[in-house]
């Protein structure tokens, strides 16, 4: 349960350079925006340039009609179609202008909703071409999750720019308009304001120091969520009675992030009390001088209205441009988590002119001196390893937990590089291969293996899954592995939805569900198969006859298998004991019973328990 320890994490606030600085991003974003979908990218802009002229024109005709009405009222069976005229205007305006902020509210919404979808299918593009151990790695662990949160908060931010560049419009037609009466009148509004931006941009810095502080607790507490209250935990939780101990931890995790929020948001709320105060009393203050000038006589009524209804849709205007650069410039800083995910790139380095992978392997692969040790560990897990594997050899692993014999059959697949030494295939380095090739020809199941929430027939077919409508194919696997049996018991059969998550799933029990792994494995026609303890669940003599009959289908390929069972290990043409990491015995059964070293021990001991 404990978060790993976060090594990239700031916690001071940020400065204004560092926010202007992360407005670089902006392009980017909105390339990416244009890439969802330029049409309604188009649309959006041109719908808010012309409600950006809205407010402008329908204050202007405002004041047009209270000079007309009080030039009328001092008029005697005075011509009112003017008048009617300019009422009428007015109205239209009024309605093209909530059709427009309607309008407008649409396009992000279903700009929104694509770029989420856009996103979030190239973070899983991304992710997928990143290396194991770059998962294993917290420090990544945290980018990927705060790129995912991107996905959703981005299309906030979307909206955010769009609005400041409208408002930004409206602002220099009101400007113009009141610049024309009287330029002094700005400069107080800004006085009023610069305080309340600064105070702002203060804000929003603290609290994304404090999100950001805070992300390994909220994986932590997403995690606890997780544990607390889901179907693959609950039965767990509920025999060791762990309810009480995850509800504490998250309550004190929350507890925790309710105080730090609290703090920050009534620190903001004064503030921001104080502020708006300051920012009235510039309005106000301009107000008078209008008043003054419109009892002097030296501005009308008309105008008057119309100053007035500028300079307070300027204030709110500015002020929701100024609060709003904050809000932007701090989703651009998020947005550099977003971009600089994207620019983790796989360790596992492609070669640059792969070879294909041999359409039958002559000499096997060998290992030279093959060391590895993971990321985040002092420990290696494999060292000094030294031995070949021959085509068509069935190659045993035998050793005690942690002795590095997944992570042995992890290189091979090279879904790890060797930190030392080099794998062969046939003469040539493992790394000199197509990687593709390489992985469609090596079939691995692990331990580990999902239990996708998918039909009978998809959790088979994932062993290859561009042969996932090739039923025959799959139902051929399903033999193989001995899973068709429990097809035939299903009452959708390969139909059937599997695990509890969805309506009408059936859960298997531990030896069902690797059966169904199992038959993954026949999927392909690899040339290396690797069956990583897929079969600790299955009773020793349904273990026994998995393996013989994989022995059997398997004849002529490569394969190396993990048992902790010596009666299935001693079927293999040679076992190789691990030790610590390192190699120290390999041979047949017999040879290594003869030589009575530490597999005589081990297979002697299990023996006895079944005596
Ligand atoms: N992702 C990882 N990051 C860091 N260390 C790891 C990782 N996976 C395994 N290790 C460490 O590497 C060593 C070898 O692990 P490995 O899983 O290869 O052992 P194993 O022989 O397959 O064990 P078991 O029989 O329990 O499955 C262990 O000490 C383990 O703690």
């Amino acid at each position: 349960m404990n978060s790993r320890p976060q090594k990239n994490v700031r916690t001071e606030p940020l400065t204004l350079k560092e926010r202007l600085a992360a407005l670089r991003n902006l392009p980017a974003f909105f390339l990416l925006v244009w890439q969802t979908n330029r049409w309604l990218t188009i649309a959006n802009a041109i719908l808010r340039i012309a409600r950006s002229a809205m407010p402008v024109a329908l204050l202007y005709i405002g004041k047009l009609i209270i000079d007309q009405v009080l030039q009328l009222s001092h008029q005697h069976n005075a011509d009112t179609h003017y008048l009617w005229q300019l009422v009428g205007l007015e109205f239209g305006l009024a309605i093209s202008t909530d059709a427009l902020s309607r309008a407008i509210t649409l396009m992000d919404a279903l700009l929104g909703d694509l770029f989420s979808n856009h996103t979030s299918v190239k973070i899983m593009a991304h992710a997928a071409t990143l290396d194991l151990d770059q998962f294993e790695d917290s420090v990544f662990y945290d980018k990927l999750e705060r790129a995912r949160q991107q996905t959703v908060g981005r299309t906030v931010l979307l909206s955010q720019v769009m609005s400041q560049v409208q408002d930004l419009i409206t602002m220099v037609f009101l400007a113009a308009g009141l610049m024309a009466f009287n330029p002094w009148l700005i400069v107080l509004l800004l006085i009023a304001i610069i305080p309340a931006f600064l105070g702002e941009s203060y804000f929003n810095d603290q609290s994304y120091a404090l999100t950001r502080g805070q992300t390994p607790e909220r994986r932590e507490l997403d995690y606890l969520r997780y544990l607390g209250a889901s179907d693959e935990t609950a039965k767990e939780v509920k025999i060791f009675d762990l309810s009480g101990f995850i509800i504490e931890r998250f309550r004190q995790l929350s507890d925790k992030f309710y105080a730090e929020n609290k703090r920050l948001s009534i620190k903001r709320s004064l503030w921001g009390t104080l502020f708006a105060m300051l920012g009235s009393l510039g309005y106000y203050a301009a107000y008078v001088v209008i008043i003054i000038r419109a009892v002097n006589g030296s501005v009308t009524i008309g105008e008057l209205a119309f100053l007035a209804g500028s300079f307070r849709q300027l204030r709110t205007l500015l002020e929701g441009i100024l609060s709003r650069f904050t809000a932007v410039s701090q989703g651009a800083i998020y947005l550099r988590d977003f971009f600089e995910f994207f620019e983790i790139e796989p360790q596992i380095k492609l070669a640059k002119n792969p070879l294909p992978f041999p359409k039958k392997i002559q000499q096997g692969f060998t290992f030279e001196d093959v060391g590895f040790k993971y990321a985040n560990a002092e420990r290696w897990a494999n060292r000094h390893l030294s031995f070949t594997l021959y085509p068509g050899e069935k190659l045993a692993l035998v050793g005690e937990n942690g002795a590095g014999k997944t992570t042995l059959v992890k290189l091979l697949a090279r879904l790890y590089d060797p930190t030392e030494g080099r794998i062969l295939l046939d003469g040539k380095d493992l790394r000199d291969y197509d990687l593709v090739d390489l992985r469609l020809n090596v079939g691995i199941i692990f331990q580990d293996y999902l239990r996708y929430q998918m039909t009978f027939a998809q959790n088979i077919a994932v062993g290859k899954i561009s042969e996932q409508y090739n039923r025959p194919l799959i139902e051929t696997s399903a033999r193989q592995s001995l899973a068709d049996v429990l097809a035939a018991k299903l009452p959708a059969a390969y139909d059937q939805q599997l695990g509890k998550r969805f309506a009408q799933g059936v859960e298997l029990s531990g030896g069902e569900w690797q059966k169904v792994a199992l038959a993954r494995a026949y999927m392909r026609d690899a040339q290396l198969l690797i069956l990583d303890e897929p079969t600790s669940a299955l009773d020793a003599r349904a273990e026994y006859s998995v393996f013989e009959r994989f022995a059997e289908l398997t004849t002529g390929k490569s394969a190396v298998l993990i048992s902790h069972r010596f009666s299935t290990v001693r079927m293999a043409d040679r076992i190789l004991v691990l030790e610590k990491g390192q190699l120290i015995e390999i041979g047949t059964h017999e040879e290594l019973i003869q030589k009575d070293g530490r597999y005589a021990e081990l297979f002697n001991l299990q023996a006895l328990g079944y005596r």
